[in-house]
């Protein structure tokens, strides 16, 4: 099978993959409207190329957050590798760190972050947290990241409650008996000898069971491997500085889309934004991330790096992402397209085509680095 774009890689998972995975990556929330939107809205964009800039030699790489990576495509944190390639985020690790590129660790990773770390030493990993009612959780992994060398926490907030994902919950959706949440291994034990306040087999319970906002029914069986209401919906903005006291790593926060929101968070004093509506997973009817990332950048006013996922298939979606402001972007459901079809390999078969676009779209448009890249490339009438 010759793989020339991404959506080759998207056609071979989905034959490949056993349905019920293939649907959890696949889902969106409801309807689905925001997730199909996320790409449709790329097409809406035009550009305005530039001629004769002589881009006989051209230039992808960037840094974020001071480090200096190959192009300015890195991997979203998504869940659960290991149910498209046998040792998952190990694979998916190594293949960032041949690419040179930054990987972002989900917490609900089948491999803990000591694995991560150990079978990528030297790549660029950052770890995606999620905040737990019981706060030791969360604590207890942001000091392991640390000590593992991870560069920086990202800290996903558009998830007080999981996404209505429909074919999940027809198919029941769990891990199999095989995998687990391996950051969690061991931890909800210790946790409750130091708390003794929240017993976490008890919160493995369906997002669904959900009775009336804000109430549970604890008795509903395990849907994303564990521990999935133990995650806490009272988050505000003030934990962020309960997790500013907890590391000096630099904080990312992800899920911003609206200009009010990403003053908060400078106000705040996080170091970077991912503007992300969580792959069309959350609230359906949000925006695009690529439609909310003006009003973000106008806001910011550079004082915090702004980045985005969503939706990202081609080099010219990450040239109009850049165009527009983001300093990196990340992509999600790829990276999984890419173990499934071959592991570590597959993974950097996606980011090479990736990059290819995107270096072949930035000459085209007459720039020879990601620093020529500005909004006189978007052709405004248009959008
Ligand atoms: C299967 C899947 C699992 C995900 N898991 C997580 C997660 O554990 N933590 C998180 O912050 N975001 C998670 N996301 C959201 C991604 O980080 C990202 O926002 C989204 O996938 C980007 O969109 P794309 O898939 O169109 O590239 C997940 C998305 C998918 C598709
Ligand atoms: C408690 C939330 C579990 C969600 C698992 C990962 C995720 O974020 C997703 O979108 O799926």
């Amino acid at each position: 099978m010759s793989m020339v774009c991404l959506s080759d890689f998207e056609l071979f998972a989905k034959e490949h993959l056993p349905k019920t995975t293939w649907d959890y990556y696949a889902a969106g929330a409801d309807e689905c409207c925001t997730r199909d939107d996320n790409l449709v809205a790329y097409k809406r964009i035009r550009l305005r190329p530039r001629m004769l800039r002589d881009v006989s030699v051209t230039d992808t790489r960037t840094t974020i957050q001071g480090m200096e990576i190959n192009f300015p495509i890195g991997i979203a944190p998504t869940a659960f590798h290991c149910l498209a390639w046998h040792d998952g985020e190990m694979s998916t690790a190594r293949a960032a760190e041949a690419m040179n590129t930054c990987y972002i660790a989900s917490t609900y990773s089948t491999c803990s972050v000591e694995e991560i770390s150990t079978a990528a030493p030297n790549g660029l990993q950052w770890f995606q947290l999620y905040v737990y009612r019981n706060r030791k959780l969360s604590e207890q992994l942001v000091q392991r990241v640390e000590a593992q060398g991870y560069k920086a926490v990202v800290l996903t907030v558009d998830v007080p409650y999981t996404g209505k994902r429909r074919n999940d919950i027809r198919n029941n959706f769990k891990l199999p008996p095989h995998l687990k949440v391996k950051n969690f291994d061991g931890i909800f034990e210790q946790v409750e000898t130091f708390q003794g306040q929240v017993n976490e087999k008890q919160c493995m319970t369906s997002p669904f069971k959900q009775t009336r906002a804000g109430e549970y029914d604890f008795n509903g069986a395990e849907v994303y491997g564990g521990a999935v209401n133990s995650l806490d919906p009272s988050i505000s903005w003030k934990d962020i500085y309960w997790l500013q006291s907890l590391t000096r790593l630099p904080i990312i926060i992800k899920g911003i889309l609206t200009k009010e929101d990403a003053e908060l968070a400078v106000e705040h004093g996080v170091q970077g934004i991912i503007v992300s509506n969580h792959g069309g997973r959350q609230l359906d009817g949000g925006p695009a991330s690529i439609d909310a990332l003006s009003e973000i950048v106008e806001t910011v006013q550079g004082r915090v790096e702004v980045y985005l996922d969503g939706g990202i298939r081609t080099g010219s979606d990450v040239l109009k992402a850049l165009a527009l402001g983001a300093k990196c972007v990340f992509i999600g459901r790829p990276v999984v397209w890419g173990l499934a079809y071959k592991g570590e390999e597959g993974v950097r078969e996606i980011l090479q085509i990736l990059n290819d676009e995107f270096r072949l779209s930035m000459a085209l448009a007459g720039c020879r680095n990601v620093s020529e890249i500005n909004r006189n490339l978007i052709q405004f009438s248009k959008l």
